[in-house]
């Protein structure tokens, strides 16, 4: 057993609180929930669990884990990175360094992708869709999970991250119905394909300095440089989607804020149909752009 904190024996409630203080006075705007999350993660508590342990004292072993914590999210970590995880489509997914940490902004490609497959019939239809740069296999795991008898590819270009999906997909239980390739996005695969999705990387190079500290320094440069206009991995991934797709087959992407124009023109350009305006996002981005391949 831990010996208790010399620090007047605090307890849960009162750590939490002193934390939340602490990130709060150094600018966080999400002091209060970053300290629950770091508490509960220092402490091995869920919600519930911070509740009714709220008035323990917590031990010396807990307080020095959680000053480790404190330090690190004070110098600009995201509270996902020093977790390890982070929740997407309900689903708890590994990071990795090689890893984008995956931003609920891209829910609305999932949600756009599932409308799509919806509208063309019923949903355990067996279906192959592709996730191009897949990353932790957010987006991809995030469908086969609501898809059962769909088929998935993810591709990356870096064989850490893939590795990451891989562990994600066993532990979901996913991974029988999911194959991991390492390619520059669709170029390791063989149609024909029913859904496409991808969410490449889309800052503008001269842009990736100004970003913030947690996206800067903590997410893999390779998930966030899209080239002098942002647009290098669409004009990429578009160009190889377009024979990939069946009949009908859709694409849908991510877009950055203000690129919904140009990735929908790049798309018409390559033969696609607009499959409705761009779904936003809840801050109210055009965020899923998606298109699809009409039948000859
Ligand atoms: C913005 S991250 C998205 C990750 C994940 N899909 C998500 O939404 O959380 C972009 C991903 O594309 C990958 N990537 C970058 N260039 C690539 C390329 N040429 N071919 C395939 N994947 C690439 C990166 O390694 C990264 O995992």
């Amino acid at each position: 057993m831990s010996e208790p904190a010399d620090n007047g024996s605090q307890t849960v409630e009162a750590a939490r609180r002193a934390l939340s203080a602490r990130l709060q006075a150094a600018g966080n705007d999400s002091a209060e929930l970053d300290a629950r999350f770091l508490v509960g993660a220092a402490l091995g508590l869920d919600l519930t669990g911070m509740i009714t342990a709220a008035g323990r004292a917590i031990t010396r072993d807990e307080s020095n884990r959680l000053d480790g914590f404190a330090q690190r999210r004070l110098a600009g970590e995201p509270v996902a990175r020093i977790l390890g995880m982070r929740e997407f489509w309900g689903l708890p997914l590994t990071l990795s360094a090689a890893t984008l940490v995956p931003r609920p902004d891209t829910e609305t490609v999932v949600e756009r992708a599932l409308e799509l497959l919806r509208a063309g019939g019923p949903i355990d239809r067996t279906l192959q869709i592709a996730d191009l740069g897949t990353g932790t296999g957010a987006i991809l795991l995030a469908l086969l999970s609501e898809l059962p008898n769909a088929h998935g590819f993810g591709t990356d270009i870096s064989e850490a991250a893939l590795q990451t999906a891989r562990e994600n997909a066993s532990r979901l239980g996913l991974a029988d119905r999911a194959t991991f390739i390492a390619c520059d996005y669709a170029s390791g695969l063989t149609g024909p394909l029913d859904l496409i999705v991808s969410n490449p990387p889309y800052i503008r190079s001269a842009d990736i300095a100004g970003l913030a500290i947690e996206v800067r320094d903590h997410d893999p440069h390779a998930a966030l440089d899209g080239g002098p206009d942002g647009l290098d991995a669409y004009r990429a991934l578009i160009a190889q989607s377009v024979s990939l797709l069946g009949p009908n087959g859709s694409l849908v992407v991510e877009a950055g804020q203000g690129q919904s124009g140009d990735i929908e023109a790049l798309m018409t350009a390559a033969g696609l149909s607009p499959a409705g305006p761009p779904k936003a996002d809840l801050g109210g981005i055009p965020r899923a752009v998606s298109a699809c391949r009409l039948p000859r």
